[in-house]
């Protein structure tokens, strides 16, 4: 497997993704398989809803559970009526994709605290909830963009907030390897999985491994594909931790670092593999094509 603590030019394949991806067998059922549950979505960006759990769905999961306003919750239905609303049991939480960190509501930032902070269930961490992740107890991914990397980082006591020069924009526009280096030491401050977004996409987790992932087309630069994303790796992540589930322990967090990597290079194949020879993709185009990266990496 590819990725690690040493310099090299670790990158993530898609044998690495076969390796980590679940392929359902004659002895699973929906809960075997796992369920994921997401708090995504609001009045401001209703349609995150729909794209982080179409995201979810496509990549392959047992259940999906949408626990967002009551009123977008037709919006989610009428795109997948088979995704069950409200909180319940889950594998893995993906949290904040569609939600403003400024606006979110007193109850929001209530439940995803929650959620961070008790029992043990992991978390796919993103948008409106990055600002909350130093918080957090769970073991977790946060998905922030270039833009938002700060937001977990002041939190956790990196740069300044209160000048008008970002410390961070020299660094990520810096040489590669200073990229990474920021990613890699935020996954150790955080304790959790860093996956910071862009044409590399790079994973990072506290203990030091890291990797990097190239599947990807600029085609994806489209609003609402990191939604998908979020979505795409909570599934991959409660296959990985009902799996654990099953097998009676808990998952540990550098276990999230290859899961993490491989919902990168399913969502950037399944984007490359919607764009065709090179024309002009959606969000949802994407995430329709994640069945097919799948299948990419496992062959079936
Ligand atoms: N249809 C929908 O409902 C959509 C909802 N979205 C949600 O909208 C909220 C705001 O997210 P945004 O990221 O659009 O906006 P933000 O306003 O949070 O962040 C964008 C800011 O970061 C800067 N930036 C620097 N590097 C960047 C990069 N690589 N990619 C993007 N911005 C970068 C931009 O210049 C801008 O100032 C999130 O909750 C997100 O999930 C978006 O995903 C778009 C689609
Ligand atoms: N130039 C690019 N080349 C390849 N992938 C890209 C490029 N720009 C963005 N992406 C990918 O598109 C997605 C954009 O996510 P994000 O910035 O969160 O958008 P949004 O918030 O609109 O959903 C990420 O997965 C990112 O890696």
């Amino acid at each position: 497997m590819p990725g690690g603590h040493a310099w090299h030019s670790a990158e993530w394949t898609a044998e690495d993704a076969a390796g980590v991806l679940r392929v359902p067998t004659a002895a699973d059922h929906k809960y075997s398989r796992g369920v994921v549950a997401l708090r995504t979505g609001s009045l401001e960006y209703p349609g995150a809803s729909v794209l982080s759990t179409e995201g979810a769905w496509r990549t392959g999961v047992g259940m999906v559970r949408w626990d967002g306003p009551d009123a977008i919750a037709g919006l989610v239905l009428q795109r997948r009526p088979e995704t069950v609303l409200g909180a319940g049991r889950a594998d893995a939480w993906v949290l904040g994709s569609g939600i403003d960190a400024r606006t979110r509501s007193e109850d929001d930032s209530t439940r995803m605290r929650k959620t961070l902070r008790d029992g043990s269930t992991p978390a796919v961490v993103d948008a409106g909830a990055l600002d909350l992740a130093a918080e957090a107890s769970v073991p977790l991914i946060v998905t922030p963009h270039e833009g938002e990397l700060r937001e977990v980082r002041i939190p956790l006591g990196f740069g300044i907030d209160d000048v008008d020069e970002d410390p961070l924009a020299p660094r990520l526009s810096g040489d590669f390897r200073e990229r990474v280096l920021v990613v890699r030491e935020t996954a150790v401050a955080l304790g959790g999985v860093v996956l910071l977004k862009g044409a590399t996409t790079i994973v990072a987790t506290p203990g030091g491994w890291w990797t990097a992932v190239r599947s990807g087309t600029p085609w994806l630069a489209a609003a609402g594909t990191g939604d998908v994303l979020a979505g795409a790796a909570g599934a991959v992540l409660a296959g990985v931790a009902a799996a654990a589930r099953v097998d009676g322990r808990e998952i540990d967090v550098e276990e999230l670092g290859p899961v993490a990597a491989t919902a990168a290079w399913l969502h950037g194949t399944a984007g490359r593999l919607a764009a065709g020879s090179g024309h002009p993709i959606t969000a949802l185009d994407v995430a329709e094509a994640l069945p097919q990266a799948f299948a990419a990496a496992t062959g079936t």
